[in-house]
């Protein structure tokens, strides 16, 4: 068995964990290692093609193909719920038990999230993570860039209070829009929702077109790996090893029983090897992958360590109990709409068209592959799409919470229910034919899709151990649509998005509603096709949560892990409670406050 050591192992190169290994290897005195699963992606043109980038969906080498277990909520449906996999690139994709692997990550990280909610992280008894100290790091993380010609389209400019203008992601506004994109926001405007010019100021309610991660100049994606990773790869003080799969913390006791992280255990090329950190071992896996090492090191819920067997070096119970699975899980609405309006099903049906794109991509920087999937997006409050009684009768719900901190975070859900301020439901416009059932489109038709999804769901799942193989995906239980909230508010965004598309320019260009489709009409009918259909917009968090302990909390506002010296989380498992943007900038945020904690010595 080979073993070496290190200041710093960090156990995952997804968002959080590029950022942190670029951060703390800044003093040339601190030596880190970064053990990823995946392999390093980051300079393949699927992965910096920001049109390109939905075709890795479901590709296995990139993605950890989790599936949860049945649901009960949603007709006893597995849903997919894909991870990425060493993050040295930054992607987005899915899928069902394995794992693929891509190192860094790169999405639409927006910042778009209202500060109340970055707010409720303090007053969830975090002392210190609120919206200007979160705001601080991510103009910290960002340089963000507009035209002379964005300005003018988009209404926004770089503003320095709340966009970074020097750190290391890249984000930009769209190069290539949707026709649809006006007929969406003038039919908002008679709707009265209003068009908001720049959703990361702290008010993100309306319409508005986002930005991404994409570099301004050659308009490629800009993640964790190309932003974080391949400036400083050279460093003599940092170690990247991919391919190496930690299957266990190592932990020791000392004199006075005190459990301390030593190291870890992973598996490469079918060796097990160990390597130790001298000063700190960090878990940077992500929300499904975190719980399940701690599990498997004897950190977690007595009763589940027990069952398999695990020798218990710490009871906490929080570990896996809070799984927030989606803020944005999602059904979708698709209608067929007149072909004079361009949409991007000609790129799947007109192989010379894709060409053609591409060639325009490669030349001018332009066309369709410059962007993703969706640019364009409206952030609802439930006040705006739910009927006053219902929204009461939803409130006066009580829900199950199985420890203080899950109740609390319920109680300011349901506060931001009654709010104007905090969305509740986002609608992405989606520019060709993409229904949440498996219909198929018609070649040579255009189509008009919206993913509708909610952006604080009520339910409160689990994330555990189901043997202990440490290669096995752990058994994942979001308990979808369980909570008797959440169904009833997306059934009513599905009726405000026919509203959308029912209104002055919008309906002369529907031809025909496919999805739902006209014959689902009734709330019973619609609240079927939601169970039916529900998809996972693989934006999970809350497995390790930082919440006091007795809350059923699993780190401290310092990241590290109750009761273990020497161990902190810092990923997306610790995020106590969604945010209705899309949670990658958080992240980003959450890892650029944790390098700065660590480096201030808080021990
Ligand atoms: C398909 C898809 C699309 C998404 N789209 C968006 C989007 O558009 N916008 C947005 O804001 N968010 C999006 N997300 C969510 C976003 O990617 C996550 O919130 C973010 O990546 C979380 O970062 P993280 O560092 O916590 O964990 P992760 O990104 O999950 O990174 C964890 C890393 O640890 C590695 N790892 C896990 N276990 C081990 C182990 N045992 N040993 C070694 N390495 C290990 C993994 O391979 C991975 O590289 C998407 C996610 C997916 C899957």
């Amino acid at each position: 068995m080979t073993v070496s050591s290190f200041d710093y192992l960090i156990v995952g190169g997804g968002p959080s964990g590029l950022v942190l290994a670029s951060r703390l290897t800044e003093d040339a005195d601190v030596t880190v290692c970064v053990l990823e699963a995946g392999n390093d992606f980051t300079h393949s043109p699927e992965i910096q093609i920001p049109g390109l980038s939905w075709g890795n969906m479901g590709r296995t080498d990139i993605h950890w193909m989790f599936q949860t277990v049945p649901q009960a909520g949603s007709g006893s449906r597995s849903i997919f719920l894909p991870r990425y996999a060493y993050h040295l690139s930054n992607l987005q994709e899915e899928l069902d038990v394995i794992k693929g692997q891509n190192i860094g990550r790169i999405n639409n990280g927006h910042a778009w999230s209202p500060d109340k909610e970055f707010d409720a992280y303090e007053k969830l008894g975090n002392s210190g993570w609120n919206w200007e100290e979160i705001l601080k790091y991510f103009k910290k993380s960002e340089t963000f860039s507009v035209s002379p010609e964005q300005t003018r389209k988009f209404g926004q400019t770089v503003n320095p209070a709340f966009h970074g203008i020097d750190g290391p992601l890249h984000r930009t506004l769209p190069r290539w829009t949707p026709e649809s994109r006006t007929t969406l926001f003038e039919a908002l405007q008679v709707l009265g929702v209003p068009y908001n010019s720049d959703p990361s100021n702290g008010h993100n309610v309306g319409g508005f077109s986002g930005y991404h991660h994409i570099h301004a100049g050659d308009i490629t994606r800009s993640g964790a790996a190309m932003a974080y990773l391949e400036p400083h790869k050279s460093r003599a003080n940092l170690l990247v090893i991919t391919g190496a799969e930690v299957t266990k913390v190592l932990l020791q006791r000392n004199t006075s029983g005190q459990s301390i992280a030593q190291g870890v255990e992973y598996r490469r090329d079918q060796k097990i090897l160990q390597v130790n950190a001298d000063k700190e071992v960090i878990l940077c896996a992500g929300t499904i992958k975190t719980p399940q090492l701690l599990e498997l090191s004897g950190i977690g819920n007595r009763h589940i360590l027990e069952k398999y067997g695990i020798p218990v070096l710490l009871d906490l119970p929080g570990v896996g109990a809070n799984y927030l699975p989606d803020d944005h899980y999602w059904t979708s609405y698709t209608a067929e709409i007149d072909s004079t309006i361009e949409t991007k099903d000609v790129l799947f049906h007109d192989r010379s068209r894709v060409a053609q794109e591409m060639e325009a991509y490669k030349r001018g920087k332009s066309g369709m592959m410059t962007v993703g999937a969706s640019s364009d997006f409206v952030f609802l409050p439930a006040t705006y799409f739910t009927p006053p009684d219902l929204l009461k009768s939803l409130c006066n719900k009580s829900i199950e919470a199985d420890s203080a901190g899950v109740e609390r975070t319920l109680m300011i859900q349901k506060e931001w229910l009654m709010s104007d301020q905090v969305p509740q439901a986002e609608l992405a416009l989606v520019p060709f034919y993409m229904p949440a059932t498996g219909k198929q489109a018609e070649a040579g038709k255009h189509y008009v899709s919206f993913l509708i999804a909610l952006q604080h769901s009520f339910a409160r799942g689990t994330v555990h151990i189901g043997s202990t193989d440490p290669y096995a995906s752990p058994e994942i239980d979001p308990k979808l649509l369980m909570d008797g909230i959440d169904i009833d508010l997306m059934v009513e965004a599905i009726k405000y998005t026919r509203k959308v598309t029912d209104t002055g320019p919008f309906k002369k260009v529907i031809r025909e509603e496919i999805h739902p489709g006209t014959n689902v009409q009734n709330d019973a009918d619609l609240r079927h096709l939601v169970q039916e259909t529900i998809q996972s917009v693989y934006h999970p968090i809350g497995t390790a949560s930082m919440l006091p302990q007795e809350d059923g909390g699993v780190v401290d506002s310092y990241l590290k892990v109750y009761g273990v010296e020497n161990l902190r989380i810092v990923d997306a498992s610790v995020i106590p409670i969604h945010v209705s943007g899309h949670p990658q900038t958080a992240v980003y945020a959450l890892a650029e406050k944790a390098a700065d904690i660590i480096k201030k010595g808080v021990l």
